[in-house]
């Protein structure tokens, strides 16, 4: 299968174009507001969806995807907190390795199990090395994952981290402070990250404002994604894609 989706995050990032990844957890959301936040990405020219939870607890993950698909083209890629969060309509897989934690299950356990099933799917798998960075609060992730997040002021554990992660042959790189994080990933992380390795950096948890978004982009993530916020302000989407739409027209 032609890696459609990795292409376009490496192409990007060679260009060093910025993408924006609007998140959507399937159980804090109905058809009616999923509706109006596709029309409202489709408008803005959302880069990607990324959909998943650490715990899902509803079953219309499915429902939402179709919704998703009968109404854009932007690609939704699975961003799974468990084996049982893979659904075949999506376009991608995140194949999450949490490589910042010790726990066996979530570096290469759930992986053996899914990988029969994902091979005989359409889904692109994409290898990505998940970095959890402190936050400030314990973050869902943290405790359902039962790792410990690298701490906040340590930018060279991250840094090696993802070097290790790139060496073990992984495509993408995720740091995360986790959803609804007291605070983002500090810039001098990301910048640490960015210089050491040349996979496409993706940088999420706990970005409320424009101006956020802007910092993280510009210590050099490639992708920025962003959930809660937009949970709770759907105008946010609008103002963060011009942020990311100007910082990209200027490089031309
Ligand atoms: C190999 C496969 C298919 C699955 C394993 C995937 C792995 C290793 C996951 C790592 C640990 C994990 C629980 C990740 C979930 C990340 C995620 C989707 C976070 C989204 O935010 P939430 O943590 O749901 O935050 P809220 O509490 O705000 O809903
Ligand atoms: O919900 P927020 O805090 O935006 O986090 C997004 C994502 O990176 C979490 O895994
Ligand atoms: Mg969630």
């Amino acid at each position: 299968m032609t890696p459609t989706i990795l292409n376009r995050f490496i192409s990007a990032k060679v260009n060093r174009l910025k993408s924006f990844a609007v998140l959507i957890d399937p159980d804090k959301t109905d058809a009616a507001a999923c509706l109006q936040l596709i029309r409202h990405s489709v408008e803005n020219k959302v880069d990607f969806f990324f959909v998943g939870g650490s715990l899902i607890t509803g079953n219309t993950m499915g429902q939402l995807i179709k919704l998703i698909k009968t109404n854009s083209s932007i690609p939704v890629i699975l961003f799974p907190g468990s084996n049982l969060h893979i659904d075949m309509s999506a376009d991608a897989l995140l194949f999450l390795s949490l490589i910042s934690g010790r726990n066996p299950e979530l570096l290469i356990g759930q992986h053996v199990i899914a990988a029969p099933v994902l091979k005989k799917s359409n889904l692109e798998i994409l290898p990505t090395g998940y970095i959890l960075i402190d936050s400030g609060r314990q973050t869902t992730v943290s405790y359902i994952s039962n790792t410990t997040p690298i701490p906040y002021d340590k930018p060279e554990i991250a840094a090696c981290t993802a070097m290790a992660g790139e060496m073990l042959g992984l495509k993408l790189i995720y740091l995360d402070g986790g959803s609804g994080a007291q605070k983002q990933i500090s810039s001098r992380m990301i910048a640490s990250v960015r210089k050491s390795v040349d996979v496409p950096l993706i940088v999420g948890g706990g970005i409320r404002s424009a101006e956020e978004a802007a910092e993280v982009m510009e210590a050099g993530a490639d992708v920025i994604v962003i959930g809660n916020g937009i949970e709770k302000n759907l105008n946010l989407l609008a103002e963060v894609s011009e942020k990311v739409h100007n910082y990209n027209k200027a490089l031309s």
